[in-house]
Order: C-alpha cells, then structure tokens, then sequence
C-alpha cells in the first residue's frame, strides 16, 4: 500500500495513484542526494528538515507513519479485508496523500503562487534514512504514529503494518517545499492587516479550486503562505463524490455531505479564530485587527461545531453515521 523501494528513478511515477490531482517526484537529476543540516519543526504529521539538494536549500517534511486509525479520522470504517478497501482511504487521506493532491492541484491549476512552493515527493534511499536517524539521533518510534502518541513503545509500528517487498519496510515519504522564515509572533513578526486579508483570500482561493480543510492558523504561516495540507481534502474525493469509495454505507454518505458543508465553513470560522486570538494576546500592543471573514466574525457568533452539535458526527471526521 505504501510505495515501495523504487529499483531506478522510472519506478517513481505521481503519487498517490488516484483518480485526481498527483504530485510528481523531485528531480535529483541523478542519483539521490540530500545533505541534511537542521531540524526546523515538527508537526502532528511529520519532521521537517533543513536540506541541501542540488546546490539549494529546500525545507524537506518526512512523513511520519501515522496510525491508519488516525487517517482523518476514518479508521474505523477500514475494511482491513481487502487491499482495495484500504487503498480507497488511504489514497485520499492518508497525511502525505492528502499534501501531494492539495499541491497537485496547486500545480494544475497555475496556482503555486498561492501557497509555499513544493518541488515534488522524494521516497527517501536507505542511505539517506540512515544518516538522517543517526546524525539526528532519531530512531523509528520518532516517526510512528502522531506527534503525541509516537514514543510510546507498547503501540504497533505503523510502518511495518503494510510492509513493501519481501516484508522490507516501506521507504519514508517526503514532500519537498521552499524554505522560508515560519511565522513566529516571539521573534517580532506581526499579523499586519495586509497579510490577514492576503490569507483570507488564499482560503478563499483554495476552495474555488477544490481544497479544503487547510488548517488555517498563524502557526502554519511560512513567508506569508498557507503551505500545510497534510489534513486537507481535494477534489476529486470521496467525501464529495461518493463513487469513489464503494465501501460507503449510505448513512455514512449523507454524514459526509452535512461534514463537507461543515468542513467548509469551519476553514473560515479557523481564520476569524485566528484573528480573534491575534486580537486578544496582540491587540493591545500591536493594533487590532478588523478583517473578519463572516460578518461580525466568527461565523455571526457562531463558535467552530463541536461534534455533536454538528449532527453526532466528528467535526473532522465522519466516524459515527449520524442515523445507524
Ligand atoms: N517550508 C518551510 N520552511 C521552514 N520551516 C518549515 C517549513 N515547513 C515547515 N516548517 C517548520 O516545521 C513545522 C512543522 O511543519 P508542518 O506544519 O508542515 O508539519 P505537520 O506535521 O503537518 O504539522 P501539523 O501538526 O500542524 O499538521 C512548522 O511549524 C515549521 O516550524
């Protein structure tokens, strides 16, 4: 299910292999080489990494192996089965799947302005993943499962669940991006009035062209840009186009379609949120800032929905049919 050890660069074709928008490999010209030099964060999804390729510095995210009971919260209904009733999730919303849709979109769109760069995926050769555990001293349950639930050794290792080949561990999936200044309010930066509208109209943007849930937070803000989409849903997707996925019930479709319209709205209700939160830690200070995507903000006074009152279902996620 994961993408196996690639035997020549041929074997690298776009990923994920779903109807939809794809991200192409990076282009090592050559064989891979990676000089790692810094951790710059982590996140729920991954390790990102200050890299030296092909003479430029690039910010390359190494995917963590995260549980596919934590995949957008669809777990429970996996069909553990068949092959297929895997693939149909996990092509879509597995964190690394969903981040090459949103940026594949962003490529066939002309739109790659409208978010930090991303230079395509890197499947990582067993050279590289040595030098980046032992010069970073990392070892495998730094990347099992999420941020929270990676250390503890008791859970299985999410990597060797689908294991490639002759039971060999997949190689670890990594999405190349610009490397730019992360938006830090203790460094000095300031959530100005022309960045707040400028990320209302990126949210604005990304939804015409089919991406939603893309986390809209200063904490995601890269030179400006929105640039995570390990939790987003692009067009095509099952969430929308129920076909997709056979393995539907037709309670789970129609709480998916309540989800989608919340999911929706929600993306802006995280920018009045944003905004909201800038005024209270930063306003008094810094200047207040008015921009609010729904009038009066957040949502008329409507907070983000909680699950329940979103129908009995997950607000991220669609795990409890809303009728069963
Ligand atoms: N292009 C970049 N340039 C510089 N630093 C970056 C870049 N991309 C990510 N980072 C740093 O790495 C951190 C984690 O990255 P990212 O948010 O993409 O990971 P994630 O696991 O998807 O996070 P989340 O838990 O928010 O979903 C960021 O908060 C930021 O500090």
């Amino acid at each position: 299910m994961y993408p196996d050890w690639p035997e020549s660069t041929a074997d690298l074709g776009p990923l994920p292999q779903c109807p939809g928008p794809k991200l192409e490999p990076f282009n090592f010209q050559g064989p891979q080489k990676i000089e790692f030099l810094e951790i710059l964060g982590e996140g729920q999804h991954a390790i990102v990494f200050k890299v030296k390729m092909l003479g430029q510095i690039y910010a390359l995210k190494v995917f963590r192996w995260i549980y596919d009971y934590d995949w957008l919260f669809f777990g429970e209904f996996i069909n553990r089965q068949t092959p297929e009733g895997l693939l149909a999730l996990y092509n879509y919303v597995e964190p690394f799947n969903a981040e090459c849709r949103a940026f594949g979109r962003l490529r066939e769109a002309g739109c790659e302005d409208l978010a930090v760069r991303c230079f395509g995926y890197v499947l990582l050769d067993e050279d590289h993943e040595r030098t980046m555990m032992t010069q970073f001293d990392l070892n495998k349950w730094s990347f099992n499962g999420d941020i929270e639930d990676a250390g503890y050794i008791d859970n299985e290792e999410q990597r060797l669940v689908y294991p490639g080949k002759n039971g060999r561990p997949p190689p670890f999936r990594c999405i190349v991006k610009a490397f730019g200044n992360a938006f830090d309010e203790d460094e000095g930066d300031v959530l100005r009035p022309g960045l707040a509208r400028q990320l209302l109209r990126s949210v604005i943007k990304l939804q015409k062209l089919g991406i939603l849930d893309t986390d809209v937070a200063i904490r995601q803000v890269i030179d400006n840009k929105l640039g995570d989409f390990s939790t987003s849903i692009t067009l095509p997707h099952f969430i929308t186009n129920p076909e997709l996925n056979r393995h539907l019930t037709p309670a789970m479709i129609e709480s998916m379609e309540r989800q989608t319209f919340v999911i929706c709205v929600n993306d802006y209700l995280a920018f009045d949120s944003m905004i909201e939160t800038w005024n209270d830690e930063y306003g008094r200070d810094k200047g207040r800032l008015s921009i609010q995507a729904f009038p009066e903000g957040r949502g008329c006074r409507h907070k983000p929905r909680s699950a329940e009152k979103a129908g009995g279902t997950d607000i991220k996620g669609f795990c409890a049919p809303v009728r069963s």
